[in-house]
């Protein structure tokens, strides 16, 4: 059934939104490249990758595979098949979230590399940069049926942009893309 995938979809990749998201709430600070350039000049990455950023998007990621673990260890989703105990939602929300924040960044390495400023849209590369990156660690501990991955990338471009219209709103982001 489609829905029962679609959901067991968005259910798997949630820790990367979350870190995605906590990254760019609680983000600022010293960046993570340090202010250095690459070799044509430019900045490796850019300010807006952030350690503080990196931190809490992991934590907070995690933290959302902890709740998940708990949940399923009452069995609120007895109907689906969700198995594992609460320190494997644990480790795969941790990789999820660290997967986030490395394709996050490489991301912003690749938009430096075209010239792309800080800040300045890359379409579909802002959309997909942080879930190819989860999908990729995630995969390492628990791969997924390849109609989950082309899902969870469909519906995160619209999800993505969905989040940053709302934080644009809120006056989290300067931009809504
Ligand atoms: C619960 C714990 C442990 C921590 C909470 C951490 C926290 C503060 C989370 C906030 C999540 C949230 C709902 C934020 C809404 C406001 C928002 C969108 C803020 C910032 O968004 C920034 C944007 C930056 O992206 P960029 O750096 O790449 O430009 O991030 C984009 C947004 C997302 C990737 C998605 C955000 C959406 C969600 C976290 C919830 C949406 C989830 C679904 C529709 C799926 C639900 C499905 C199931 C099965 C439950
Ligand atoms: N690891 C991270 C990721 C994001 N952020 C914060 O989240 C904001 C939004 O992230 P994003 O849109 O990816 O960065 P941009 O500022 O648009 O930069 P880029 O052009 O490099 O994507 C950043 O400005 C930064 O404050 C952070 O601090 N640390
Ligand atoms: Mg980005």
């Amino acid at each position: 059934m489609f829905y029962k995938l679609l959901f067991a979809s968005l259910w798997y990749i949630l820790p990367a939104y979350v870190a995605n998201a906590s990254a760019c709430i609680f983000g600022g600070g010293t960046p993570v490249d340090l202010g250095k350039n690459f070799i044509d000049g430019r900045r490796l990455i850019g300010n807006g990758v952030t350690y503080k950023g990196s931190v809490f998007g992991i934590l907070c990621g995690t933290l959302v595979g902890l709740i998940q673990g708990i949940l399923v260890d009452f069995n609120i989703f007895n109907s689906l098949d969700f198995y594992g105990t609460v320190l494997d939602h644990v480790i795969l929300a941790f990789f999820l979230s660290t997967g986030a924040v490395v394709g996050d960044a490489v991301g912003s390495f690749i938009k430096r590399r075209l010239n792309i400023e800080r800040g300045k849209p890359a379409p579909l590369l802002d959309q997909l940069d942080f879930v190819i990156g989860a999908l990729a660690f995630g995969y390492i501990v628990a791969p997924i049926p390849h109609e989950m991955i082309i899902i969870i990338c469909l519906f995160t471009v619209f999800i993505h942009l969905l989040g940053n219209i709302i934080a644009y709103k809120l006056g989290i982001k300067d931009v809504w893309w």
